[in-house]
């Protein structure tokens, strides 16, 4: 918020000099010209801020969270520290969160009790769903203290010496800042384990130090290098005296930071205790976001005005569970609400627009759709959060298509022989759908492909969307003009598979399809069996020299027509599998694992590797499509034939049992 706040004052000082206003919530980290116009302006509010020069030092500039004052100068400052929770039961957290962070802390806060003092602690969570809030609030009610890691900016540290060595062309390009950066890092832990804090008057002398170390500010070369981050963390823990807490905020699209830095394995062997936090429940949000619009009327004696209900209501759904950004759009909103006339009523326009639409009783179908797909379709009027979709709703969104029946009149009727193409207006609008999803186009396409045969009931209309899923495919297909394609690619195929599925073509008609389960496309796992085998055949036939490709495609099917090929075990059960094309083992189609509804997107391929690595629980068998065989001891659940097929999905049968294949030997071979 420091950071947020010295810019924004800036920006708007002169504005806000100009319009006579003086209570915009910047008071935090003011400075330079802007600042003083502000000031030089105030008449009221302002003035409750013992003035400061320019260059004066800020001493009295409060810590966000427990530590701001709240009697002092609140009208300036921001909401969220003002308001800063400073009980368990003031927490927007769920209870039994709280409960499960506070059970931790007191168990390895006590360093007499066993060796405990080294554990580690992550917290997971979207951003602003009131992570640090709760650390901070259950620090202070176990009288502890918190030692908080900052990244030093690369001025603190770039001392004459070692400015001088990044210019040496020996020295590698970066590596005195991120090097200097972990050392800092280690340093710190060093220190922050070894030394109490100094006493100050006041503080109980007696009393043994209790003391958490926060870490949320991760150093860069740990993104690069998680491994360095292991050591340190392997060295904390056999030398560690106090908990050391990590606070990773999760991506919009799924939990890839800490699963970088915090892979299962590590989390395993350093007994790394780790606490997901939801994002704030609407019921917790509305309650935090009433008290604090009433608190703030009733202090600014009229001139903030109290949101009506609906406004509240539209600033949680704009938030995305982020309590941080609701409380921001509802100060922003008093403020403008009260002081500034004509964004008010623009904004107003604005609000009116939107709660309108949200209002306006659809003439078919049930509220709750109405409602969420308004909330899709109309941006958060105030300050609105960035909404994602999980990438489960927003497949829904487009194997469902919800629609709604024209007005009378509202659009002109196709011609005759054109009939067949009405169709009712749409509800969603498909490319925000995909740009929510936090997902490439090419990636949507492939859930779609994976899933779409489910939601049609004509094999005319899945023919017709087989076709648009193809043409999707040929204009991605030149990589020269990818990156132009890549929208329109994304577009042809949402829009050509709503289009086609003609059964849910009239909103009054739209035939009931329940619930289906939705799975991941199975090309992943083909995509991360074929990179295995690349790799593997590479290193198992290093010395003949080939490149992948030859080697899959050439040498490895040539050997399997041997008898006597080779000689290592590995090479001939690499052999068996991949050499040669068998149909023998395959009862049935893929069973595929299932989409949940909290599964992240998979933006690249390496994420999508660690995910269905991790997520694999089968035994290991052969894809019948290819043909390969795959032997890998970690292959998806999607591969096991012959389980519980998904009802959506045919049911094996017995012709494979025809499709017998002789058992093919090979025979070690001693060349000596
Ligand atoms: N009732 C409340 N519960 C939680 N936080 C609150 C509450 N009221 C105000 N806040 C403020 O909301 C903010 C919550 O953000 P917090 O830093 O705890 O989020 P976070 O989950 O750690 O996310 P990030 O990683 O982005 O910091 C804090 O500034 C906190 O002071």
């Amino acid at each position: 918020m420091t950071a947020l706040s010295s810019w924004v004052q800036p920006s708007f000082g002169e504005f806000l000099a100009g319009s006579g206003l003086n209570s915009v919530p910047s008071a935090k980290g003011l400075s330079g010209e802007s600042k003083s116009k502000a000031r030089s302006s105030s008449t009221d509010a302002g003035g409750k801020k013992p003035k400061k020069r320019k260059g004066e030092p800020q001493s009295s500039k409060p810590e966000p969270g427990i530590f701001s004052n709240k009697d002092q100068g609140s009208q300036d400052e921001p909401w969220v520290d003002v308001h800063a929770p400073q009980t368990p039961a003031e927490l927007a957290v769920h209870k039994k969160k709280v409960e499960e962070v506070e059970t931790w802390l007191k168990d390895h806060l006590d360093i007499k009790s066993g060796n405990k003092g080294g554990s580690v602690l992550v917290l997971t969570g979207p951003s602003g769903c009131g992570k640090t809030a709760t650390l901070h609030v259950l620090a202070k009610d176990l009288s502890c203290h918190i030692q908080e890691w900052t990244n030093p900016t690369t001025a603190e540290y770039r001392t004459d010496e070692s400015f001088r060595d990044s210019f040496d062309p020996a020295s590698r390009f970066n590596s005195f800042h991120s090097s200097s950066q972990t050392a800092a890092f280690q340093e710190f832990l060093l220190r922050a384990n070894k030394y109490n804090r100094l006493q100050m008057s006041g503080d109980d002398a007696g009393a043994p130090e209790r003391k958490i170390v926060l870490v949320e500010d991760f150093p860069n070369q740990f993104y690069r290098q998680p491994g360095c981050l292991h050591d340190i963390l392997r060295r904390y823990r056999r030398t560690g005296r106090c908990p050391l807490v990590f606070i990773v905020s999760d991506s919009l699209s799924g939990d890839t930071s800490s699963r970088l830095l915090f892979p299962k394995d590590v989390q395993e062997e350093l007994s790394i205790h780790s606490i997901s936090f939801n994002p704030v429940a609407p019921t917790s949000m509305m309650k935090v976001l009433s008290r604090i619009a009433t608190l703030e009327a009733s202090k600014s004696a009229g001139r903030n005005s109290v949101p009506d209900k609906a406004t509240l209501e539209q600033l949680c759904s704009g938030s995305s569970g982020d309590v941080r950004s609701a409380i921001n759009s509802l100060q922003f909103f008093s403020y403008t609400g009260a002081d500034f006339s004509l964004e008010q009523s623009l904004w107003a326009s604005k609000k009116g627009k939107s709660s309108t639409a949200a209002s306006k009783p659809r003439s078919k179908g049930r509220g709750r759709p109405a409602k969420a797909s308004a909330a899709l379709e109309e941006s958060p009027a105030i300050g609105g959060k960035d909404a994602s979709l999980f990438l489960f709703r927003a497949l829904g969104k487009i194997l469902y298509c919800k629609r709604e029946s024209y007005e009378e009149g509202d659009v002109p009727e196709l011609p005759a022989h054109l009939s067949e193409h009405h169709r009712d207006k749409l509800l969603v609008d498909p490319e925000l759908v995909i740009e929510r999803s936090h997902m490439s186009g090419e990636f949507f396409n492939l859930y779609l492909h994976q899933n779409y045969v489910d939601f049609f009931s004509d094999v005319e209309d899945v023919a017709r969307a087989s076709e648009y899923l193809s043409d999707a495919d040929f204009l991605t297909a030149e990589w020269t003009s990818r990156s132009t394609m890549l929208g329109y690619g994304s577009s042809v195929a949402t829009r050509g598979l709503i289009h086609s599925n003609a059964a849910r073509a009239q909103a009054a008609h739209q035939s009931s399809v329940g619930f289906k389960p939705l799975h991941k496309p199975h090309w992943l796992h083909i995509n991360k069996t074929f990179r295995e085998n690349y790799l593997t055949a590479q290193s198992l036939f290093i010395s003949f020299c080939l490149t992948p490709v030859s080697l899959v495609t050439e040498l490895v099917p040539y050997l399997a027509k041997l008898s006597n090929p080779m000689r290592n075990q590995a090479q001939i059960t690499f052999i068996q599998d991949v050499g040669h094309l068998s149909l023998r083992r395959f009862p049935g189609r893929l069973q595929l694992e299932a989409l949940g509804d909290k599964d992240p997107g998979l933006l690249d391929l390496d994420s999508d590797h660690e995910d269905t690595g991790t997520k694999s629980t089968e035994p290991s068998t052969q894809n019948p499509l290819s043909g390969e065989t795959i032997a890998v001891p970690t292959l998806p659940n999607s591969q096991e034939p012959g389980g519980d097929l998904p009802a959506s999905q045919p049911q094996p049968t017995t012709s494979q049992a025809l499709l017998d294949d002789e058992d093919l030997l090979i025979e070690e071979y001693d060349s000596d």
